[in-house]
């Protein structure tokens, strides 16, 4: 058996159990990929490698999985490419979970108010982020996108906190300090839930990791935390920290982190109190090809159980600012190559998620565009604002307007449809009837996005690549 694996990772050092080592060939799996059928983990191991048989990347059967995965985005969605008017707004990067691919987080000392030195970190009160979703409402946006550190005064509501109090080591037992302890207070969940579903916005915030902290050291089920949360204003919830759903990677990234079956119950307890949600891949670090596809299987897996997941979006490891690559676990993130197989065989693999999703955040401009026609339709959202790839080193910039979107997915010939978080209202948007604005949100009348944004970077996107 050749060495496969194109990770960009000393991934020797792990001695992982699972390896990209199959016994089907990788003409089979085309073959069975071509015709529609139902892919086992092998045949996404032979895809997603071009083959066990050859060392590295076969450029030729790589373009023959993308052509495939191509060609089934057309079958299953055809050509629309989907985008969203939304805002995103990070509530705090307070956080004692550790996780090493992560620089969006400060460890939660440094907020407490007799903290002598400096941080870079940031903490919003419920009136402080109303105040932000309020003034984006006015560029048309109508979803939020809301997801934050760990803070350890956050919690729940005010029941969970008194649950809280009676540890007797709060903090060493249930990651709690009071807020009295903070220079600033997050206040609660349910507060910061209920200061962000305003003006009709659609509330997309609360991945299965948050929703762990909002039921810690009590319990709570997960589809009761959800429901409380739903009752406040959240509209669905985000299936971020998946990251890898296999216990021998998540030992390496994120041992602090819940483990892949209470991220699929954080899951399935969402879904259950009447969410939709996305899923989510955070690949291209010290993971192999096996990884990624065990991964495919547990969400496909979900899918089949709930028919909850309305999109999967494959993150690409950014890894220039992280505890990963600067103790040299990894050496660099994914190459072209592997993003484009990333997401063909998530369109193949997943036979029962109807959208997967472009993320110019993780990729740029060119990259994204280009993925669009290896099995992608979904091309995010506007955002207008961005920490976590941006601290990790990202440089593809904080936003897009319509009027990029409009260009950019014109110049590939698709059309360019605004639709609503769960993909049930679509517009497809005129490309010759500019300026474009979102139209679909209670206060998005059309009007251009970005046209006056208080630093003066109007409309235009980054010249990223
Ligand atoms: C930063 S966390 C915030 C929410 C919450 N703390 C959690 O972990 O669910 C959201 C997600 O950002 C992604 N992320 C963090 N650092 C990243 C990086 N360096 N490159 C790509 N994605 C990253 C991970 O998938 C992570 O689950
Ligand atoms: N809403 C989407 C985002 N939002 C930005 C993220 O919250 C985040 O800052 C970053 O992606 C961290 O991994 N990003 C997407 O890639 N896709 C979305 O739909
Ligand atoms: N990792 C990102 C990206 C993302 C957000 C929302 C999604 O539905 C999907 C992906 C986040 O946690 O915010
Ligand atoms: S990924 Fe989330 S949980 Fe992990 S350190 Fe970053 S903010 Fe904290």
């Amino acid at each position: 058996m050749t060495d496969a694996s194109a990770t960009d990772s000393n991934s020797d050092e792990f001695d992982f159990e699972h390896t990209p080592e199959t016994d089907q060939s990788f003409e089979n799996a085309l073959a069975k990929a071509r015709d529609g059928a139902r892919l086992t983990v092998a045949d996404g191991i032979e895809l997603m490698t071009t083959g066990t048989d050859v060392s590295g990347i076969d450029p030729v059967r790589k373009e023959q999985v993308l052509e495939a995965a191509d060609r089934r985005r057309a079958e299953v969605v055809g050509d629309d490419v989907t985008f969203v008017a939304n805002l995103n707004n990070n509530v705090t990067t307070a956080c004692n979970t550790g996780c090493l691919f992560c620089n969006f987080k400060n460890t939660a000392h440094q907020f407490e108010s007799d903290y002598e030195g400096e941080h870079t970190g940031f903490t919003k009160t419920p009136t402080e982020s109303r105040e932000i979703v309020e003034e984006a409402l006015e560029t048309g946006i109508y979803e939020v996108t809301s997801v934050s550190g760990l803070h350890p005064a956050f919690v729940l509501n005010e029941e969970h906190r008194e649950i809280l109090e009676t540890y007797d080591d709060p903090y060493a037992e249930a990651d709690y300090k009071p807020p009295a302890a903070y220079d600033k207070d997050p206040g609660t969940y349910v507060e910061q839930m209920r200061a962000m579903s305003v003006g009709g916005a659609h509330l997309h915030s609360m991945t299965p990791e948050e929703a762990y902290h909002a039921r810690r050291g009590t319990n709570w089920s997960y589809e009761d935390v959800y429901r409380e949360l739903k009752a406040a204003g959240l509209s669905s919830a985000p299936g971020t920290a998946a990251e890898i759903l296999v216990p021998e990677v998540r030992e390496v990234i994120c041992p602090g982190k819940i483990g892949t079956e209470e991220w699929v119950e954080g899951m399935e307890g969402a879904i259950a109190a009447g969410l939709d949600v996305t899923a989510t891949i955070m690949y291209g670090h010290v993971e192999n090809e096996a990884h990624r596809v065990m991964h495919l299987k547990v969400i496909r897996d979900l899918q089949d159980r709930t028919g909850g997941i309305t999109e999967f979006v494959p993150l690409s490891f950014v890894h220039q600012n992280t505890p990963l690559y600067d103790r040299g676990l990894v050496t660099g993130g994914a190459s072209d190559d592997e993003d484009e197989l990333m997401i063909a065989v998530s369109r193949l693999f997943l036979d029962n998620v109807e959208n997967i999703q472009s993320s110019w955040v993780k990729f740029g401009n060119a990259k994204s565009l280009k993925l669009l026609n290896c099995g992608a339709n979904d091309f995010m959202g506007t955002i207008l604002s961005e920490e976590i790839t941006k601290r990790a080193g990202g440089g593809y910039g904080e936003y897009r307007s319509f009027d990029d979107y409009v260009a950019m997915v014109s110049a590939i010939g698709r059309p360019p449809v605004e639709r609503s978080t769960d993909y049930r209202e679509r517009r497809r948007i005129d490309p010759d009837d500019g300026p474009h604005g979102p139209t679909l949100g209670p206060r998005a009348d059309g009007t251009p996005m970005l046209s006056d944004r208080p630093d003066g970077t109007g409309s235009t996107a980054p010249a990223d690549d």
